[in-house]
């Protein structure tokens, strides 16, 4: 397969672009990590959340490549804040791939939290995460009922700029695209033969209507990828990352306070030290 897919010719501040051969090793390596998890926990398969979105299907693909499809479980769980053309995206991701499927509604569930403190539940935040963690509860439901694993679907952008929800999307087992960009997930993907619609779908949480990743977060991926690579993860300075990437100095200022801000969520929740031994 060829990495010339026509949203791939990037015009990314930064081109993260892996090779071809990059991407055959890099799809072998994801894939035997999975398998690696798997056998590690002495589990029966995976389950795996399917959005619609890129990252999930990224991994379904991935899961499938490591597993085989009878292994898979995917589940599709709509709130009233996703589009019917990601929950019917979601639903064609796992028919392609041959891997069994649940679609189950979580409005009722995420209903009986608001009726708990109906003073929280206009609060779209808020109510946004009810979803997101509703779902947590779902997959680890399934997976141990089944002896499975949860694939988790966040990208190192995401881990980055902590844009995930605390115990919400963040719990899972593992993280086989953890350490790919955006960019480089969206290549994967094309590579690993998903269709050009998810492909360069826009990113979206879908924790309420009309909500985007980019918007929310203040800046593009592809921007974001880049200042994370050559700053955050990388070793430029800030004024060298601002030459090189010839983007406004409040771009790198915005992700390294995301990165920063969001220290807590890449640690364990911390515990004063022992006074006493
Ligand atoms: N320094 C610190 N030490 C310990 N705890 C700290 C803390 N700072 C905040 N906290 C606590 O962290 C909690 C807030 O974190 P959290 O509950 O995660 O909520 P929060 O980070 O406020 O919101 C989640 C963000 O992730 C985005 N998201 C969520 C889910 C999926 C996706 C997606 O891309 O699909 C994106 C969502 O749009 C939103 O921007 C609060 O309890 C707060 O008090
Ligand atoms: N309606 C849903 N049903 C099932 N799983 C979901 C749903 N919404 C979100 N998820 C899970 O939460 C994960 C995090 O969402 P996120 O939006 O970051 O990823 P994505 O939708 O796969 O890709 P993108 O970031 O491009 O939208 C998804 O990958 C998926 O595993
Ligand atoms: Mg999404």
């Amino acid at each position: 397969m060829s990495t010339e897919h026509p949203v791939l010719r990037s015009d990314a501040p930064l081109d993260l672009r892996l090779s071809d051969t990059e991407l055959d090793a890099t799809a072998d390596h994801l894939a035997t990590f999975i398998e690696g998890v798997i056998a590690d926990a002495g589990a029966e398969g995976a389950v795996i959340g399917l959005s619609g979105g890129i990252d999930s299907t990224t991994v379904a693909y991935l899961a499938v490549e490591a597993l085989g499809p009878d292994a898979v479980h995917g589940l599709v769980m709509p709130s009233v804040a996703n589009s019917e053309e990601n929950m019917s995206d979601a639903e064609w991701v796992a028919q392609e791939l041959g891997i069994e499927y649940d679609v189950v509604e979580i409005q009722p569930i995420a209903e009986t939290f608001f009726d708990a403190f109906p003073e929280a539940a206009d609060d779209r935040m808020a109510a946004g995460n009810v979803y997101v963690r509703t779902r947590a509860v779902l997959n680890y439901f399934v997976a141990n009922h089944e002896d499975k694993v949860v694939l988790g679907t966040g990208n190192r952008a995401e881990a980055m700029a902590g844009y995930y929800t605390k115990y919400g999307d963040q719990a899972v087992d593992c993280n086989p695209i953890g350490n790919l960009y955006k960019q480089q997930v969206r290549q994967l993907a094309a590579h690993l033969g998903a269709p050009e619609n998810l492909v360069t779908k826009t990113p979206s949480a879908e924790m309420w209507s009309g909500q985007t990743d980019e918007e929310e977060m203040g800046l593009g991926y592809d921007t974001l990828d880049a200042i994370l690579a050559l700053h955050v993860d990388g070793p430029l300075s800030k004024a060298a990352t601002v030459r090189t990437l010839d983007v406004d100095e409040s771009h790198v200022e915005r992700v390294v306070d995301l990165y920063e801000r969001s220290a807590h969520k890449r640690a364990m929740p911390p515990a004063p030290e022992p006074l006493h031994r």
